[in-house]
Protein backbone atom coordinates (compact mmCIF):
# COMPACT_ATOMS: atom_id res chain seq x y z
CA UNK A 1 0.00 0.00 0.00
CA UNK A 2 2.88 2.68 0.87
CA UNK A 3 4.36 4.21 -2.35
CA UNK A 4 7.57 5.48 -2.26
CA UNK A 5 7.21 8.74 -4.40
CA UNK A 6 4.21 11.13 -3.82
CA UNK A 7 1.34 11.23 -6.63
CA UNK A 8 1.17 14.49 -7.98
CA UNK A 9 -1.80 15.33 -9.95
CA UNK A 10 0.46 18.79 -11.22
CA UNK A 11 3.67 16.12 -12.36
CA UNK A 12 0.64 15.48 -15.48
CA UNK A 13 -0.87 18.96 -15.35
CA UNK A 14 -3.73 18.76 -13.31
CA UNK A 15 -4.28 21.51 -11.37
CA UNK A 16 -5.58 21.14 -7.97
CA UNK A 17 -8.56 23.87 -8.32
CA UNK A 18 -9.43 23.40 -11.91
CA UNK A 19 -8.63 19.49 -12.90
CA UNK A 20 -7.84 18.71 -16.58
CA UNK A 21 -8.54 22.59 -17.21
CA UNK A 22 -5.93 25.02 -17.46
CA UNK A 23 -6.11 27.50 -14.77
CA UNK A 24 -6.42 30.68 -17.07
CA UNK A 25 -7.48 30.64 -20.70
CA UNK A 26 -4.60 29.56 -22.90
CA UNK A 27 -2.79 32.50 -24.63
CA UNK A 28 -3.11 33.80 -27.95
CA UNK A 29 -0.44 32.58 -30.17
CA UNK A 30 2.26 34.45 -31.18
CA UNK A 31 4.03 35.74 -34.40
CA UNK A 32 4.65 34.33 -36.63
CA UNK A 33 1.88 32.05 -35.61
CA UNK A 34 -0.93 35.18 -36.31
CA UNK A 35 -2.23 33.82 -39.37
CA UNK A 36 -3.21 30.43 -38.32
CA UNK A 37 -4.93 32.51 -35.39
CA UNK A 38 -6.61 35.18 -37.86
CA UNK A 39 -7.79 32.41 -40.10
CA UNK A 40 -9.61 30.33 -37.14
CA UNK A 41 -11.40 33.50 -36.26
CA UNK A 42 -12.28 34.28 -39.98
CA UNK A 43 -13.84 30.92 -40.28
CA UNK A 44 -16.85 31.25 -37.17
CA UNK A 45 -18.61 33.98 -39.49
CA UNK A 46 -17.88 32.63 -42.83
CA UNK A 47 -18.02 28.70 -43.31
CA UNK A 48 -20.89 26.46 -42.98
CA UNK A 49 -21.44 23.32 -43.20
CA UNK A 50 -21.57 22.04 -46.77
CA UNK A 51 -24.96 20.43 -46.05
CA UNK A 52 -25.90 23.33 -44.85
CA UNK A 53 -28.62 24.55 -47.13
CA UNK A 54 -30.54 27.23 -45.06
CA UNK A 55 -30.38 30.59 -46.95
CA UNK A 56 -27.89 32.17 -44.58
CA UNK A 57 -25.62 29.26 -45.36
CA UNK A 58 -25.84 29.69 -49.28
CA UNK A 59 -25.77 33.24 -48.92
CA UNK A 60 -21.81 32.46 -47.23
CA UNK A 61 -21.01 30.05 -49.69
CA UNK A 62 -18.68 32.38 -51.53
CA UNK A 63 -16.79 33.70 -48.56
CA UNK A 64 -16.82 30.05 -47.42
CA UNK A 65 -14.90 29.03 -50.51
CA UNK A 66 -12.26 32.53 -49.88
CA UNK A 67 -11.52 31.35 -46.45
CA UNK A 68 -11.02 27.73 -47.89
CA UNK A 69 -8.45 29.18 -50.84
CA UNK A 70 -6.57 31.27 -47.82
CA UNK A 71 -6.48 27.81 -46.24
CA UNK A 72 -4.40 26.03 -49.30
CA UNK A 73 -2.38 29.56 -49.77
CA UNK A 74 -1.44 30.09 -45.92
CA UNK A 75 2.38 29.57 -45.28
CA UNK A 76 4.03 26.20 -43.59
CA UNK A 77 5.40 27.83 -40.63
CA UNK A 78 8.07 25.49 -38.09
CA UNK A 79 6.99 24.96 -34.92
CA UNK A 80 9.79 25.01 -33.17
CA UNK A 81 9.14 28.68 -31.25
CA UNK A 82 5.69 26.96 -29.95
CA UNK A 83 7.87 24.04 -27.87
CA UNK A 84 9.26 25.66 -24.98
CA UNK A 85 5.46 26.40 -23.68
CA UNK A 86 2.71 24.03 -22.94
CA UNK A 87 0.29 26.38 -23.62
CA UNK A 88 1.20 27.64 -26.81
CA UNK A 89 1.35 23.97 -27.92
CA UNK A 90 -2.24 23.40 -26.77
CA UNK A 91 -3.36 26.39 -28.19
CA UNK A 92 -1.60 25.64 -31.48
CA UNK A 93 -3.84 22.13 -31.38
CA UNK A 94 -6.87 24.10 -30.59
CA UNK A 95 -6.60 26.05 -33.54
CA UNK A 96 -4.86 24.08 -36.14
CA UNK A 97 -7.24 21.34 -35.14
CA UNK A 98 -10.51 23.63 -35.46
CA UNK A 99 -9.30 25.02 -38.58
CA UNK A 100 -9.28 21.50 -40.49
CA UNK A 101 -12.59 20.73 -39.21
CA UNK A 102 -13.86 23.92 -40.49
CA UNK A 103 -12.18 23.19 -43.61
CA UNK A 104 -12.76 19.42 -44.15
CA UNK A 105 -16.86 19.94 -43.22
CA UNK A 106 -17.22 23.01 -45.34
CA UNK A 107 -15.89 21.54 -48.51
CA UNK A 108 -18.20 20.42 -51.60
CA UNK A 109 -18.76 16.64 -51.59
CA UNK A 110 -17.62 16.70 -54.86
CA UNK A 111 -13.86 17.59 -53.49
CA UNK A 112 -11.65 15.19 -51.65
CA UNK A 113 -10.77 15.26 -47.70
CA UNK A 114 -6.81 16.71 -48.37
CA UNK A 115 -6.19 18.88 -45.59
CA UNK A 116 -3.84 21.36 -46.48
CA UNK A 117 0.13 21.15 -45.96
CA UNK A 118 -0.13 24.63 -43.70
CA UNK A 119 -2.39 23.04 -41.04
CA UNK A 120 -1.20 19.41 -41.60
CA UNK A 121 2.44 19.48 -41.39
CA UNK A 122 2.47 21.96 -38.15
CA UNK A 123 -0.74 19.73 -36.86
CA UNK A 124 0.96 16.38 -36.59
CA UNK A 125 4.09 18.01 -35.27
CA UNK A 126 2.05 19.89 -32.54
CA UNK A 127 0.47 16.72 -31.23
CA UNK A 128 3.29 14.56 -31.64
CA UNK A 129 4.52 17.10 -28.92
CA UNK A 130 1.28 16.92 -26.58
CA UNK A 131 1.60 13.12 -27.50
CA UNK A 132 -2.40 13.19 -28.38
CA UNK A 133 -4.31 12.60 -31.65
CA UNK A 134 -3.97 15.23 -34.87
CA UNK A 135 -7.54 15.66 -34.79
CA UNK A 136 -10.14 17.65 -33.27
CA UNK A 137 -10.37 16.42 -29.38
CA UNK A 138 -12.81 16.80 -26.21
CA UNK A 139 -9.73 18.96 -24.93
CA UNK A 140 -10.19 21.44 -27.92
CA UNK A 141 -13.75 21.70 -27.60
CA UNK A 142 -14.04 21.73 -23.97
CA UNK A 143 -10.97 22.14 -21.95
CA UNK A 144 -8.38 24.77 -24.42
CA UNK A 145 -11.47 26.77 -25.97
CA UNK A 146 -13.09 29.38 -22.82
CA UNK A 147 -11.84 32.68 -21.77
CA UNK A 148 -13.24 34.46 -18.12
CA UNK A 149 -16.13 36.13 -18.23
CA UNK A 150 -14.42 37.98 -14.86
CA UNK A 151 -10.50 37.64 -15.09
CA UNK A 152 -10.65 38.80 -11.86
CA UNK A 153 -12.61 35.82 -10.43
CA UNK A 154 -11.56 32.09 -10.36
CA UNK A 155 -12.70 29.46 -12.89
CA UNK A 156 -16.62 28.10 -12.56
CA UNK A 157 -19.23 27.47 -15.57
CA UNK A 158 -21.05 31.04 -14.45
CA UNK A 159 -17.30 32.88 -15.18
CA UNK A 160 -16.09 31.40 -18.48
CA UNK A 161 -17.30 31.88 -21.67
CA UNK A 162 -16.97 29.41 -24.66
CA UNK A 163 -14.93 30.95 -27.59
CA UNK A 164 -15.50 28.82 -30.69
CA UNK A 165 -18.75 27.44 -31.80
CA UNK A 166 -18.87 25.58 -35.02
CA UNK A 167 -22.35 25.86 -35.49
CA UNK A 168 -22.78 29.24 -33.63
CA UNK A 169 -25.85 27.97 -31.90
CA UNK A 170 -27.12 27.96 -28.00
CA UNK A 171 -27.18 23.98 -28.25
CA UNK A 172 -23.42 23.87 -28.62
CA UNK A 173 -22.49 26.43 -26.26
CA UNK A 174 -24.52 24.23 -23.88
CA UNK A 175 -22.62 21.32 -24.66
CA UNK A 176 -19.54 22.63 -23.67
CA UNK A 177 -21.17 23.85 -20.34
CA UNK A 178 -22.34 20.94 -19.04
CA UNK A 179 -19.14 19.14 -20.26
CA UNK A 180 -17.30 21.48 -18.38
CA UNK A 181 -20.04 21.15 -15.34
CA UNK A 182 -18.97 17.57 -15.23
CA UNK A 183 -15.31 18.28 -15.62
CA UNK A 184 -15.03 21.08 -12.80
CA UNK A 185 -17.18 18.84 -10.50
CA UNK A 186 -15.08 15.89 -11.10
CA UNK A 187 -12.38 18.19 -9.37
CA UNK A 188 -13.86 16.80 -6.23
CA UNK A 189 -13.02 13.32 -7.27
CA UNK A 190 -9.45 13.91 -8.32
CA UNK A 191 -8.95 15.03 -4.37
CA UNK A 192 -10.04 11.31 -3.28
CA UNK A 193 -8.15 9.92 -6.04
CA UNK A 194 -5.25 11.54 -5.05
CA UNK A 195 -5.77 11.20 -1.03
CA UNK A 196 -6.14 7.59 -1.75
CA UNK A 197 -2.60 7.37 -4.34
CA UNK A 198 -0.76 9.12 -1.17
CA UNK A 199 -1.98 7.13 2.12
CA UNK A 200 0.66 5.95 3.85
CA UNK A 201 1.57 5.29 7.47
CA UNK A 202 -1.94 4.91 8.84
CA UNK A 203 -3.65 2.43 10.97
CA UNK A 204 -5.91 0.17 9.11
CA UNK A 205 -8.60 1.71 11.23
CA UNK A 206 -7.71 5.02 10.04
CA UNK A 207 -7.58 3.89 6.44
CA UNK A 208 -10.97 2.23 6.50
CA UNK A 209 -12.46 5.32 7.90
CA UNK A 210 -11.03 7.52 5.11
CA UNK A 211 -11.65 5.25 2.69
CA UNK A 212 -14.56 4.68 3.25
CA UNK A 213 -15.89 8.43 3.86
CA UNK A 214 -14.05 9.43 0.57
CA UNK A 215 -16.53 6.28 -1.25
CA UNK A 216 -19.44 8.32 0.52
CA UNK A 217 -18.86 11.47 -1.36
CA UNK A 218 -17.71 9.65 -4.62
CA UNK A 219 -21.22 8.20 -5.11
CA UNK A 220 -22.46 11.76 -4.21
CA UNK A 221 -20.60 13.54 -6.49
CA UNK A 222 -21.43 11.01 -9.39
CA UNK A 223 -24.97 11.23 -8.76
CA UNK A 224 -24.23 15.23 -8.87
CA UNK A 225 -22.81 14.92 -12.35
CA UNK A 226 -25.51 12.75 -13.25
CA UNK A 227 -28.08 15.60 -12.60
CA UNK A 228 -25.71 17.46 -14.73
CA UNK A 229 -25.89 15.64 -17.91
CA UNK A 230 -29.87 14.99 -17.24
CA UNK A 231 -30.00 18.59 -17.08
CA UNK A 232 -28.50 18.86 -20.90
CA UNK A 233 -32.59 17.85 -22.15
CA UNK A 234 -33.17 21.43 -20.92
CA UNK A 235 -30.47 23.47 -22.43
CA UNK A 236 -29.41 21.21 -25.25
CA UNK A 237 -32.08 21.18 -28.26
CA UNK A 238 -32.05 17.08 -29.65
CA UNK A 239 -32.14 18.04 -33.35
CA UNK A 240 -29.81 20.88 -33.27
CA UNK A 241 -27.30 19.34 -31.88
CA UNK A 242 -27.66 15.72 -34.21
CA UNK A 243 -28.33 18.01 -37.09
CA UNK A 244 -26.33 20.85 -36.39
CA UNK A 245 -23.69 20.39 -33.74
CA UNK A 246 -22.23 17.00 -34.09
CA UNK A 247 -21.03 17.03 -38.05
CA UNK A 248 -18.28 19.32 -36.92
CA UNK A 249 -16.95 17.16 -34.59
CA UNK A 250 -16.78 14.07 -37.16
CA UNK A 251 -13.14 12.74 -37.44
CA UNK A 252 -12.18 10.47 -40.74
CA UNK A 253 -13.92 6.98 -39.31
CA UNK A 254 -17.41 8.38 -39.48
CA UNK A 255 -17.07 8.18 -43.02
CA UNK A 256 -14.61 5.72 -44.69
CA UNK A 257 -15.94 6.29 -48.35
CA UNK A 258 -13.97 9.93 -47.95
CA UNK A 259 -10.68 9.28 -46.03
CA UNK A 260 -8.86 12.09 -44.53
CA UNK A 261 -5.36 12.59 -46.12
CA UNK A 262 -3.14 15.19 -44.56
CA UNK A 263 -1.28 16.75 -47.42
CA UNK A 264 2.75 16.71 -46.56
CA UNK A 265 2.74 14.26 -43.97
CA UNK A 266 3.38 10.96 -44.65
CA UNK A 267 0.86 7.93 -43.03
CA UNK A 268 -2.88 9.88 -42.74
CA UNK A 269 -4.30 6.54 -43.04
CA UNK A 270 -2.82 5.05 -39.87
CA UNK A 271 -3.39 8.65 -37.66
CA UNK A 272 -6.15 8.51 -35.32
CA UNK A 273 -8.53 11.10 -36.72
CA UNK A 274 -11.23 9.57 -35.23
CA UNK A 275 -13.16 13.04 -33.98
CA UNK A 276 -13.76 14.91 -30.72
CA UNK A 277 -16.25 12.74 -28.25
CA UNK A 278 -16.53 13.05 -24.48
CA UNK A 279 -15.82 9.97 -24.53
CA UNK A 280 -12.08 11.69 -24.46
CA UNK A 281 -13.09 13.02 -21.02
CA UNK A 282 -10.02 12.15 -18.66
CA UNK A 283 -12.32 12.71 -15.19
CA UNK A 284 -14.55 9.90 -16.37
CA UNK A 285 -11.95 7.82 -17.14
CA UNK A 286 -10.19 8.49 -13.61
CA UNK A 287 -13.39 7.74 -12.09
CA UNK A 288 -13.65 3.71 -14.09
CA UNK A 289 -9.73 3.29 -12.82
CA UNK A 290 -10.56 3.82 -9.60
CA UNK A 291 -13.51 1.63 -8.97
CA UNK A 292 -12.02 -0.70 -11.73
CA UNK A 293 -14.42 -0.90 -14.67
CA UNK A 294 -13.34 -3.92 -16.64
CA UNK A 295 -14.34 -2.55 -20.38
CA UNK A 296 -12.38 -5.02 -21.80
CA UNK A 297 -13.76 -7.57 -19.96
CA UNK A 298 -10.30 -9.62 -18.92
CA UNK A 299 -11.65 -10.00 -15.10
CA UNK A 300 -14.05 -12.87 -14.32
CA UNK A 301 -16.84 -11.22 -13.08
CA UNK A 302 -20.63 -12.04 -12.86
CA UNK A 303 -22.45 -11.83 -14.47
CA UNK A 304 -20.86 -12.61 -18.02
CA UNK A 305 -20.90 -10.79 -20.08
CA UNK A 306 -23.81 -11.05 -22.39
CA UNK A 307 -23.13 -11.76 -26.82
CA UNK A 308 -24.11 -8.05 -27.26
CA UNK A 309 -21.27 -7.13 -24.52
CA UNK A 310 -18.95 -9.43 -26.26
CA UNK A 311 -19.75 -7.72 -29.28
CA UNK A 312 -19.25 -4.36 -28.74
CA UNK A 313 -15.82 -2.33 -29.02
CA UNK A 314 -13.70 -3.35 -26.50
CA UNK A 315 -10.67 -0.69 -26.98
CA UNK A 316 -12.70 2.14 -27.22
CA UNK A 317 -12.34 3.55 -24.29
CA UNK A 318 -8.50 2.59 -24.40
CA UNK A 319 -8.54 4.32 -28.19
CA UNK A 320 -9.53 7.25 -26.77
CA UNK A 321 -7.03 7.86 -24.37
CA UNK A 322 -4.96 8.52 -27.19
CA UNK A 323 -7.28 11.68 -27.75
CA UNK A 324 -6.02 12.76 -24.12
CA UNK A 325 -3.40 15.05 -24.11
CA UNK A 326 -0.16 13.20 -23.03
CA UNK A 327 0.36 14.06 -19.57
CA UNK A 328 -3.37 13.42 -19.10
CA UNK A 329 -2.98 10.10 -19.67
CA UNK A 330 0.23 9.93 -18.34
CA UNK A 331 -2.24 10.44 -14.86
CA UNK A 332 -4.56 7.92 -15.80
CA UNK A 333 -1.50 5.69 -16.17
CA UNK A 334 -0.68 6.03 -12.38
CA UNK A 335 -3.97 5.96 -11.13
CA UNK A 336 -4.81 2.84 -9.01
CA UNK A 337 -7.77 1.21 -7.90
CA UNK A 338 -9.44 0.76 -4.68
CA UNK A 339 -11.15 -2.13 -5.14
CA UNK A 340 -9.00 -4.79 -4.01
CA UNK A 341 -8.35 -2.81 -0.50
CA UNK A 342 -12.32 -2.55 -0.30
CA UNK A 343 -11.93 -6.03 -0.85
CA UNK A 344 -10.25 -6.42 2.11
CA UNK A 345 -12.24 -4.49 4.25
CA UNK A 346 -15.72 -6.12 4.41
CA UNK A 347 -17.12 -2.59 5.79
CA UNK A 348 -16.09 -0.96 2.93
CA UNK A 349 -18.15 -3.09 0.47
CA UNK A 350 -21.29 -0.91 0.93
CA UNK A 351 -19.61 2.32 0.37
CA UNK A 352 -17.93 0.66 -2.68
CA UNK A 353 -20.83 -0.56 -3.84
CA UNK A 354 -22.57 2.20 -3.98
CA UNK A 355 -19.83 4.38 -5.85
CA UNK A 356 -20.53 1.66 -8.61
CA UNK A 357 -24.15 2.22 -8.41
CA UNK A 358 -24.31 6.07 -9.18
CA UNK A 359 -21.76 5.08 -12.30
CA UNK A 360 -24.37 2.35 -13.24
CA UNK A 361 -26.71 4.67 -12.77
CA UNK A 362 -24.85 7.56 -14.52
CA UNK A 363 -24.15 5.41 -17.39
CA UNK A 364 -27.91 4.25 -17.24
CA UNK A 365 -29.01 8.01 -17.84
CA UNK A 366 -26.31 8.61 -20.50
CA UNK A 367 -27.80 5.70 -22.53
CA UNK A 368 -31.43 7.33 -22.43
CA UNK A 369 -29.37 11.00 -22.79
CA UNK A 370 -28.03 9.03 -26.74
CA UNK A 371 -31.13 7.16 -27.51
CA UNK A 372 -32.53 10.72 -27.47
CA UNK A 373 -30.06 12.97 -29.22
CA UNK A 374 -28.45 10.23 -31.71
CA UNK A 375 -30.13 7.06 -32.14
CA UNK A 376 -33.57 8.37 -32.65
CA UNK A 377 -32.21 10.70 -34.80
CA UNK A 378 -30.53 8.78 -37.07
CA UNK A 379 -33.39 7.23 -38.35
CA UNK A 380 -35.88 10.13 -37.84
CA UNK A 381 -36.78 11.97 -40.73
CA UNK A 382 -35.33 15.63 -40.03
CA UNK A 383 -37.59 18.68 -39.41
CA UNK A 384 -38.31 20.87 -42.28
CA UNK A 385 -35.28 23.45 -41.29
CA UNK A 386 -32.98 20.21 -41.36
CA UNK A 387 -34.41 18.82 -44.07
CA UNK A 388 -31.80 19.35 -46.63
CA UNK A 389 -28.89 19.59 -43.88
CA UNK A 390 -29.20 15.99 -43.55
CA UNK A 391 -29.02 14.50 -47.06
CA UNK A 392 -26.01 12.98 -47.41
CA UNK A 393 -24.75 14.19 -43.94
CA UNK A 394 -21.78 12.18 -42.73
CA UNK A 395 -23.29 11.23 -39.38
CA UNK A 396 -26.40 9.71 -40.94
CA UNK A 397 -24.34 6.34 -42.58
CA UNK A 398 -26.71 3.41 -43.14
CA UNK A 399 -26.74 0.74 -40.55
CA UNK A 400 -26.92 1.18 -36.96
CA UNK A 401 -26.14 4.73 -35.06
CA UNK A 402 -22.37 5.23 -34.51
CA UNK A 403 -20.06 7.58 -32.62
CA UNK A 404 -18.34 10.39 -33.83
CA UNK A 405 -15.65 7.27 -33.47
CA UNK A 406 -17.73 5.76 -35.39
CA UNK A 407 -18.46 3.14 -32.78
CA UNK A 408 -22.54 1.13 -32.39
CA UNK A 409 -23.66 3.65 -30.09
CA UNK A 410 -25.71 1.55 -28.36
CA UNK A 411 -23.80 -1.86 -28.22
CA UNK A 412 -21.14 -0.05 -27.05
CA UNK A 413 -22.58 1.84 -23.92
CA UNK A 414 -24.96 -0.98 -23.08
CA UNK A 415 -21.43 -2.68 -22.62
CA UNK A 416 -19.99 -0.18 -20.62
CA UNK A 417 -22.83 0.01 -18.25
CA UNK A 418 -22.75 -3.65 -18.05
CA UNK A 419 -19.21 -3.68 -17.22
CA UNK A 420 -19.48 -0.90 -14.59
CA UNK A 421 -22.41 -3.46 -12.96
CA UNK A 422 -19.97 -6.46 -13.00
CA UNK A 423 -17.37 -4.56 -10.62
CA UNK A 424 -19.49 -4.87 -7.71
CA UNK A 425 -18.64 -7.01 -4.56
CA UNK A 426 -20.42 -9.66 -2.65
CA UNK A 427 -20.98 -8.04 0.58
CA UNK A 428 -20.96 -11.39 2.59
C1 LIG B 1 -26.26 15.66 -25.15
C2 LIG B 1 -25.37 15.04 -24.38
C3 LIG B 1 -24.53 13.87 -24.81
C4 LIG B 1 -24.63 13.07 -25.90
C5 LIG B 1 -25.64 13.11 -27.01
C6 LIG B 1 -23.56 12.10 -25.81
C7 LIG B 1 -23.30 11.13 -26.76
C8 LIG B 1 -22.36 10.14 -26.65
C9 LIG B 1 -22.10 9.14 -27.66
C10 LIG B 1 -22.83 9.04 -28.99
C11 LIG B 1 -21.12 8.35 -27.20
C12 LIG B 1 -20.52 7.15 -27.94
C13 LIG B 1 -19.12 7.37 -28.36
C14 LIG B 1 -18.86 8.50 -29.33
O1 LIG B 1 -19.76 8.99 -30.02
O2 LIG B 1 -17.73 8.92 -29.42
C15 LIG B 1 -20.73 8.85 -25.90
C16 LIG B 1 -19.79 8.29 -25.10
C17 LIG B 1 -19.39 8.82 -23.91
N1 LIG B 1 -19.84 9.99 -23.34
FE1 LIG B 1 -21.40 11.08 -23.96
N2 LIG B 1 -22.84 12.32 -24.67
C18 LIG B 1 -23.39 13.40 -24.04
C19 LIG B 1 -22.93 13.98 -22.88
C20 LIG B 1 -21.84 13.54 -22.18
C21 LIG B 1 -21.24 14.23 -21.06
C22 LIG B 1 -21.67 15.57 -20.48
C23 LIG B 1 -20.22 13.44 -20.64
C24 LIG B 1 -19.27 13.72 -19.51
C25 LIG B 1 -18.21 14.46 -19.66
C26 LIG B 1 -20.19 12.26 -21.46
C27 LIG B 1 -19.30 11.24 -21.32
C28 LIG B 1 -19.18 10.17 -22.17
C29 LIG B 1 -18.27 9.07 -21.95
C30 LIG B 1 -17.31 8.91 -20.78
C31 LIG B 1 -18.42 8.21 -23.04
C32 LIG B 1 -17.68 6.87 -23.27
C33 LIG B 1 -18.60 5.70 -23.03
C34 LIG B 1 -18.97 5.48 -21.56
O3 LIG B 1 -18.19 5.85 -20.67
O4 LIG B 1 -20.06 4.91 -21.29
N3 LIG B 1 -21.18 12.36 -22.39
N4 LIG B 1 -21.50 9.94 -25.60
Amino acid sequence: MVRPVRFSPRDYDVDPRTGFFPSEPLPRLPEPYEAWEDTFEAARSVVTLRTDESEDAVRKRAQGERWRESVRRMAVQTTGKLRGDIRWLQRAHMVLASIMHFYVHSLPATEPNVIPKAVAIPLVDVSKALAMAPVLTFADTVLWNWEFIDPTKPLSVDNMRYVNNFSGTEAENNFYLSSAAVELKGVEMLEIFERFMNLRHVTEARLVEIIGGDLTRLSKTVGELTKILNSMKESVDPPTFYFSVRPWWAGSTSDPSRPWVMEGVSGSSAMDLGGASAGQSSVMHALDIFLDIDHKLQTKRVPAPTPNNRQADRGFMERMRRYMPGLHREYLEHLRSVREVVSQHPSLKGPYNDAVMALKCLRDDHIKIVALYVVTKSNATPPPQFRKLSEGDVARPAGPARGTGGSEVSTLLKAGRDATQRALLKEN
